[in-house]
């Protein structure tokens, strides 16, 4: 790379879902070049795919093998945000390419929107919200009574730092916390459960705050949906693949659970027509993290690690 230019692009921007902000951030880093679909990538010339030593990636844009391939000099894919699952980090790995994720930063409105859902769904928010809009109220009808969330026990599967930080909110609606997590953890006296279907089985409210990936692909099983029982709902901020989505629907239909609110989905930003369909379940479009403030913080966890690399200096939040 002797004959390498100070201005030549050193970082590929992998997806058109980055804002101006974002990119602008990222630009101040190093210089940088975006190619934001498959197609882009692969159009550009050798010269320009061999100056690229990081990629910036953001939510699902898949970075597997090939696509590392097109860069021989690749050494970092700096992902904005927690979950890497559209990274194959094996592949990467057995490239001597690292990883970095924008873990911790975001916990808190994942952990604000998992709670959200779970009162919009029992107090039936959004559909008092079109009562009201659309005249029924004032055509003399009362919305049909409302579940009671405060004091019902909930189980989180998945008790990482954002299983944490729902668990710790929902204690203050006095909700009697069941777990299960790879293994038992110091908490306040919650219930810990060896495996997800016993969490379910204990519970009403099942929240998933596991990590993605292959590793939790269907996790959350038939089995597990269908023990949590006809009071029972489900509400999914992790990935849509931690969960048995056929199995969710058609339990969600045949009235074997109660409801479910869903921020994830198995083909984003594509949800199954099905579940559309279904008054009993809340839809949310993938939003968790979606605040000024912590997409602010993910973008600048992200530019740190680009600028740790680009400095030589050890990886702030390394996955791999
Ligand atoms: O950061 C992530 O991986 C998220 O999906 C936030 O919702």
């Amino acid at each position: 790379m002797s004959d390498l230019r100070l201005s030549d692009p050193v970082t590929l921007i992998s997806s058109d879902s980055f804002t101006p902000d974002e990119i602008a951030r990222i630009e101040v880093v190093a210089p940088a070049l975006r190619a934001g679909t498959k197609e882009a990538r692969a159009a550009l010339p050798a010269d320009q795919r061999a100056s690229i030593k990081a990629i910036a990636n953001k939510g699902h844009r898949a970075i597997d093998g090939a696509q590392m391939d097109l860069f021989p000099n690749l050494k970092l894919i700096a992902q904005f945000g927690v979950g890497y699952d559209a990274i194959d980090v094996a592949a990467a790995t057995a490239r001597g390419i690292k990883v970095t994720n924008t873990p911790d930063v975001l916990n808190e409105d994942v952990a604000d929107l998992a709670v959200a859902m779970m009162l919009g769904w029992a107090r039936q928010i959004p559909q008092g919200d079109a009562w009201v809009r659309n005249g029924t109220w004032a055509s003399g009808r009362e919305l049909p009574l409302n579940r009671k969330m405060s004091g019902a026990k909930v189980g989180i599967a998945g008790m990482g730092r954002i299983g944490r930080a729902i668990a710790d909110r929902l204690a203050a609606f006095n909700m009697e916390v069941h777990y299960c997590s790879r293994g038992e953890k110091d908490t306040p006296g919650w219930t810990y459960h060896t495996d997800v279907v016993a969490l379910a089985a204990a519970v009403d409210w099942l929240v998933v705050a596991v990590v993605g990936g292959d590793s939790t692909r269907g996790y959350v099983s038939r089995a597990a949906i269908e023990a949590l029982g006809p009071q029972g709902v489900v509400i999914n901020i992790a990935r849509g693949t931690c969960i048995d989505e056929e199995a969710l629907i058609e339990a969600l239909q045949q009235g074997k659970i109660a409801g479910a609110g869903l921020d994830v989905f198995y083909n984003e930003p594509h949800v199954d027509a099905r579940l559309i369909a279904m008054d009993n379940v809340l839809l949310q479009p993938h939003q968790a993290s979606s605040t000024v403030e912590t997409r602010r913080d993910m973008s600048m966890a992200q530019c740190a690690n680009l600028a740790a690399f680009f400095a030589g200096e050890a990886l702030i939040t390394p996955v791999n």
